[in-house]
């Protein structure tokens, strides 16, 4: 369970003050609201990318406010992927496990894993430059899940796709989430995928009236 307590952000002349909320174990929230509302900034700061004034961020009991991003077994999946030129499909899967100091047997197993669930086990051992926009999006999805996080993050990661790409991703997103039951904040400008995804959606002007 993710819970966020009265949690305030200074950025230049933003701020975000005493926002709260919760996103319980297994369950997907999405988070929308109008642009430049501070969507991106919350889930910057749930990762550890950005400092926080105020307000304390608890994930599966432990307190990670101070933890540095590698730290919190959380992931993050940006709109843009930023898939590594130089690595194979495969070797993107395993770059979290190689991190953590997997053995290899257990590395290649969950590549396997991984890549079966995605759908891109013919993908492995092709470059990034050699795959199509909804290919990369299942990479970078599987290169977020690999090291099985408590908490996936998603900044508006299926927009820009084709409505067929589009509405396979989001099969492929929903189906993974519930049979490894990963917690997830979803950020996005759709109602319709909020609501195909999500189990609760939440506007950003009700936690900023709170
Ligand atoms: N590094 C920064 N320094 C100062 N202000 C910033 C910085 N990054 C973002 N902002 C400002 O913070 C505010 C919130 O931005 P943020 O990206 O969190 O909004 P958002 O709700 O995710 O928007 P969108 O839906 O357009 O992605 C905006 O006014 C933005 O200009």
């Amino acid at each position: 369970m993710l819970t966020v307590q009265q949690l305030s952000i200074k950025s230049g002349s933003f701020e975000l003050n005493s926002i709260s909320f919760d996103v319980p174990t297994g369950a997907c929230v999405a988070l929308m609201g109008t642009s430049g509302s501070g969507k991106t900034t919350i889930m910057e700061a749930i990762c550890g990318l950005r400092q926080i004034t105020a307000g304390k961020i608890m994930l599966d009991g432990r307190d990670i406010t101070k933890l540095p991003p590698g730290a919190r077994h959380v992931a993050l999946v940006p709109q843009d992927n930023v898939l590594f030129p130089h690595l194979s499909v495969r070797d993107h899967l395993a770059f979290g496990p190689s991190i953590q100091k997997w053995s290899s047997a257990d590395t290649k197993l969950r590549v396997e894993e991984l890549a079966e669930s995605l759908g891109i086990t013919h993908l492995l051992d092709r470059g990034p430059d050699k795959l199509s926009g909804g290919e990369s999006k299942r990479v970078a999805l599987g290169r977020a899940l690999a090291t099985r996080p408590s908490l996936l993050c998603l900044d508006e990661a299926l927009t820009g796709l084709d409505d067929d790409t589009h509405a396979e991703i989001l099969d492929v997103i929903k189906s993974h989430i519930s049979k490894e039951n990963i917690t997830t904040l979803h950020i996005t400008h759709s109602l319709r995928e909020a609501e195909e995804l999500a189990d609760q959606v939440i506007q950003m002007a009700e936690l900023r009236s709170n």
